[in-house]
């Protein structure tokens, strides 16, 4: 569960370039749902999820996951609750190290202990068990540099290595945006398996409007740092784009003027 309360954040406090990305965030995710985030460039999207994964820390507010307060803590001493996907293919895996290494290093995660070689043993079949899962290839790779993959593979991957230790939330920043429609549909796909199966709390910032549709049971649209709409159940059903660009202009008196949220 995340509990999002008021959260504000100002960059360059005091200076010429003084930016308030997040003015009033709030949000309650609950445990197991799965929400899709929408919001045109400089809405203060990735802002958010910085500042839940602890790579950025709010001026005020307060952030709850799973009833713990994490407000003040960075980021590792948040990584055993958070995983994350990122847009770029490489940020999330290492690429000079293996498969079988980076997977090792996820199921690490938050965890101080090296691994004997009994649990290494153990580990190993449960790392090509879920590779199998994925229907690339990738269990008979394990030894392979990350490197070497593709693009869409490695955000398999990734997605693999976010899911394989039990975390509070999973927060996915456009993480089919990098990659060709063919990829990203399969990522996208791989993802609301993962998600269902293991009944996440997930978090999926997305710049397409269809895409946040298509996915997930509930939708938030930031702007300006803030919530401008919150939609799910009976409200988000047969809802198509321009219904949701409807909303937001109704909710802001503003038009969309960002193409990539509409054409996406
Ligand atoms: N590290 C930073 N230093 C200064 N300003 C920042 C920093 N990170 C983000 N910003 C600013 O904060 C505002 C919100 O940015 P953010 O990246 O959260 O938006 P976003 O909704 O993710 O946008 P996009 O869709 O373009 O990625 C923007 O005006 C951005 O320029």
């Amino acid at each position: 569960m995340i509990s999002a309360t008021d959260l504000r954040l100002t960059f360059g406090k005091g200076t010429p370039l003084e930016n308030p990305a997040l003015r009033g965030m709030s949000l309650t995710v609950n445990q197991g749902e799965f929400v899709t985030v929408i919001g045109s460039n400089g809405a203060g999207k990735s802002t958010f999820l910085n500042a839940l994964a602890g790579e950025v820390l709010v001026d005020s507010g307060q952030i709850i996951v799973d009833n713990q307060d994490v407000t003040k803590l960075p980021t590792h001493k948040r990584a055993g609750r958070v995983a994350r996907v990122f847009q770029d293919p490489l940020a999330g895996t290492c690429e000079g190290l293996t498969i079988e290494e980076n997977l090792a290093l996820a199921i690490k995660r938050g965890q101080r202990r090296g691994l004997t070689s009994a649990v290494k043993r153990q580990y190993m079949e449960k790392f090509k068990d879920s590779l199998s899962s994925l229907n690339l290839g990738l269990e008979k790779r394990l030894g392979d540099k990350m490197g070497l993959l593709s693009g869409g593979q490695r955000q398999a991957v990734s997605l693999l290595m976010a899911s394989l230790t039990p975390s509070s939330i999973l927060l996915l920043d456009e993480h089919t945006a990098a990659l060709d429609p063919k990829t990203a549909a399969f990522v996208l796909e791989l993802t609301t398996k993962i998600i269902e199966e293991q009944k996440l709390t997930a978090l999926m910032v997305t710049h397409s409007m269809k895409q946040a549709l298509e996915v997930g049971s509930r939708t938030v649209m930031l702007h300006q740092g803030q919530v401008v709409f919150d939609i799910e159940g009976k409200d988000r059903e047969g809802l198509e784009v321009k219904d949701l660009l409807g909303l937001f202009e109704k909710q802001r008196g503003l038009e969309v003027d960002d193409d990539s949220l509409l054409l996406g």
